[in-house]
């Protein structure tokens, strides 16, 4: 049948969702290596190796500028930052094992926001 609009109050509701979760991962203690955009002037390799740079203030600005149509869009831009970690930085290392840490709170905190 012809697309039909998404009833608003699933928008308003995963617009909340975004809103929560974004605020809970910016006051992470382990968000620090996450909240600013990767310096690639500064940091060697990095232009190079992530086609995709994402972080915290970026998702920020984009959420604050109705860039992403539903929870869906959001969470894929979430796992870029967490992906791009993987990539780029060793496991046993501070920030490898904050983007761990931050992937493991940011999968039980959704799951248990959508479970609510
Ligand atoms: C997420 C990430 N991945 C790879 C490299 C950097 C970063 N984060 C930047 C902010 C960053 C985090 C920590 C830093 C730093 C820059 O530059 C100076 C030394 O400590």
């Amino acid at each position: 049948c012809a697309k039909m609009p998404k009833p608003s109050q699933d928008n308003d509701r995963d617009l909340t969702f975004c809103r929560i979760l974004l605020a809970e991962l910016e006051d992470h203690h382990d968000a620090w290596p996450f909240l600013n955009p990767v310096n690639i002037k500064t940091v060697p390799g990095y232009r190079k190796v992530i086609k995709k740079p994402m972080d915290f203030s970026t998702i920020r600005e984009k959420l604050c500028s109705c860039q992403y149509q539903n929870l869906e869009m959001f969470i894929i831009d979430v796992n870029l930052v967490f992906d791009n970690c993987e990539k780029f930085n060793e496991d046993n290392s501070e920030i490898g094992r904050a983007g761990h840490n931050m992937r493991k709170f940011f999968e039980r905190r959704w799951t248990e926001l959508l479970k609510s």
